[in-house]
Formats: C-alpha cells, structure tokens, sequence
C-alpha cells in the first residue's frame, strides 16, 4: 500500500526507542459516507524497557492504534497516514508475510477477554509452544519442556498438568497468566495490553499487574498498556499519553501529567476517576468524544472545554489546531491556555 504521506521517525528517535508512531492516521474505507478519522495525526513513542500508558474515553481510538502497530486493523479500516518504526524497521512499508515473522516474535499483544482469545479447541501448552516453534524453530519436545517453564514463571500451579488443559477449564485470571506466557514466549521486545486486567476481580488484577511489571523489569520489556483505569496507570506506569478524538493531547511522566495536568481533558478525565472524585460524589465530562471527531479546525477538545467555553477564549481555541507543546522537562500537551497563570484559571473553572 503506498502511503500518501509519511513524516520521519520522531525527533527525540534513538536506539533507545523501541516504537515510534508518527502522524498516524487511520480510516474506514468502506463508510457509505464519509466519516472521520478514528485515528487523527497521532505521535507516541515507547522507549526500550519502559511502560507507557494509552488513557482515554471511550472511542478515543486506543485500540486502533494497536491494531494498527500489530498490523491487525478490522476488515475496512487502513492506515491512510503516518509512519510506525518498530525498533528500526518501519512497519508501514514491510509487506505481510514480514509482518507475520515480527508479530509474536518482535512484538505481541495482549486482549480484554483471554478465554475468548484463547483458541477453545487446542490444548494450553499447544498455544503456548506456536511462538516457540514458529520463531524459534524448537522441535516438540523442546517447546514441551519449555513451554512447561513459562508456564510456570507467570505462576500457573502444576504447569504439567495444565498445559494438557483446555480455555474453558481455567479461570479468566489463569487464561491471562497463559496468554502472558504465549506472549511472552517469541521474547518479543514490546508488549501492547489492550484492557488486560479489566475482565479480573480486583486480586486477580493486581496479582496480573505485578506479573507485568516483574517481567517488564527482568527482561527490559517496553509495554504499551491501554487502560480506562486511571489507578492502574499510576501503580504500573512510567509514562503516560491521553489520547482524545484520536490524538494525544497531553503527555508525560505519570507523576508530571497526574500530579499537574495541564490540558482540560486530563483534568476532567482525573476528575471522573476515583483519583480524584470529591467525597464520592460522581463527575462525568459532558458530551462525548465521537462529537469531536472529523472538527477539521481548532482544538478538538474546544467544544465540550470548560475553559474555551466559560472563559470566552472560542475564539482561538475554535480556529486552530494547538501544537503539543513543552511545559517542562518530557511534559507535553496540546492546549493554548496551558501556560502559568491559566492553569490557576483553570482551577477556578473547575477542571
Ligand atoms: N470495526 C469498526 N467499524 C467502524 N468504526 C469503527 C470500528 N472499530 C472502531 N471504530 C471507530 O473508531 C473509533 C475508535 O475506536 P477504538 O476501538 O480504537 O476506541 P477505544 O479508545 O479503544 O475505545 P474503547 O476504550 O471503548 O475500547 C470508535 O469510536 C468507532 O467510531
């Protein structure tokens, strides 16, 4: 597919990036009308050894943004626009069969439902042992002794006997522990968990989480987490990206972005979180973010904004487009009234 424009790697783009997407753009070719990017000139980057976060609404396009770094997009929708460099190699451009060498091996993912995903009809251990013989070229019994070991590392009891067992026969934390191990298995360098403990009681998920983190910092993994759970970003997260109508509109250590959001949007997604929810009462942003997708001027955010709306600002927030700016140190974020002085204006709206 010949894309019609692809901007270079980043500029911060070293040997320490493990992924780097640039103005990505992706749309539904088979809309009878047409529609709206649902990915929208988006920029990420995932550093070698590091946890990046993907926050967002709902139909922000996290999930799309996965898919397209796997090369997995649903049935209609492409990558129109923009460049993705795993490592050194550029995505956009590798043919499929190339694709399917790096995915599993390179690169893997996690889903939301692990014993959907989980193939009913073969064995645990026979999921587990595809990525071992598939890129590592192990003979059976090779990748049965193995496979016997990884299970037994992300903390499934008796591993021997379990690798004969089937999905419906474990429970949802178990399946995610296997697909861990199957992700795991190719040694990929990056991670991307989309949702992964969201079907998981509470102990379930911070026992998933460690996992995580334990073979993020054994291995040097790079994960890329999506997650609606702004509690889990910051007991798992090194760094964090929030993404509205399909871009990032803010950026930065967990501790910078939670700890002093400057865009709007951060400050009303961290109010309707239980991070910050006032005496339990409920807060939810107005509007939704479908209704601020395709805006083809303007700050995307302008229309449900407490600041562009109560402070008169329209104006410039509805013309144009802000730039992701620096507010110090890795701290970014696309917003004209993110500056000193307007973030105490801000309070004072309530957002
Ligand atoms: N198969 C599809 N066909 C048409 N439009 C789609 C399809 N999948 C996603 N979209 C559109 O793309 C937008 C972004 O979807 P995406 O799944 O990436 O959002 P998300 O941020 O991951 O949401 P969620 O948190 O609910 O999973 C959606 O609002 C939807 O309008």
């Amino acid at each position: 597919m010949r894309l019609p424009h692809r901007p270079p790697p980043g500029p911060g783009t070293t040997l320490d990036t493990a992924l780097d997407v640039r103005g990505l753009r992706v749309d539904f070719a088979e809309a009878d009308t047409p529609s709206a990017p649902a990915v929208d000139g988006l920029d990420l980057t995932v550093r070698r050894g590091e946890i990046v976060a993907l926050v967002g609404e709902s139909g922000s396009g996290k999930t799309l943004t996965a898919l397209s770094v796997m090369g997995l997009l649903p049935p209609g929708a492409q990558i129109t626009e923009g460049r993705i460099t795993l490592g050194d190699e550029d995505l956009t451009t590798l043919p499929p069969k190339h694709m399917n060498r790096i995915r599993g091996h390179r690169m893997a993912m996690l889903f939301q439902q692990p014993k959907v995903m989980l193939d009913p009809t073969c064995t645990v251990g026979s999921q587990v042992a595809e990525p071992l013989r598939l890129h590592w070229g192990l003979g059976r019994h090779q990748a049965k002794a193995r496979v016997v070991e990884l299970l037994r590392d992300v903390g499934i009891p008796e591993p021997e006997r379990r690798a004969s067992a089937y999905a419906h026969q474990l429970s949802g934390g178990m399946a995610q522990r296997v697909m861990i191990a199957a992700a795991l298995a190719g040694e990929p360098g990056l991670l991307i968990a989309d949702e992964p403990t969201t079907a998981l009681d509470a102990t379930v998920q911070a026992q998933i989480l460690r996992l995580l983190r334990r073979k993020q910092r054994e291995s040097g993994l790079s994960v890329l987490l999506i997650t609606h759970d702004l509690t889990i970003v910051t007991s798992i997260a090194d760094r964090v990206a929030v993404m509205y109508a399909g871009r990032v509109v803010e950026e930065g250590s967990v501790h910078e972005v939670f700890d002093s959001p400057e865009h709007p949007y951060t400050r009303a997604l961290l109010k309707a979180s239980l991070l910050q929810s006032e005496e339990g009462r409920l807060f939810s942003i107005p509007g939704s973010a479908t209704q601020s997708r395709g805006l083809d001027h303007g700050c995307r955010f302008h229309p449900r904004c407490p600041l562009a709306l109560d402070l008169g600002i329209t104006g410039r927030c509805s013309g144009d487009e802000p730039p992701l700016h620096t507010c110090g140190g890795g701290h970014r974020c696309r917003c004209w009234a993110s500056r000193p002085g307007i973030e105490r204006v801000g309070e004072a709206v309530g957002v």
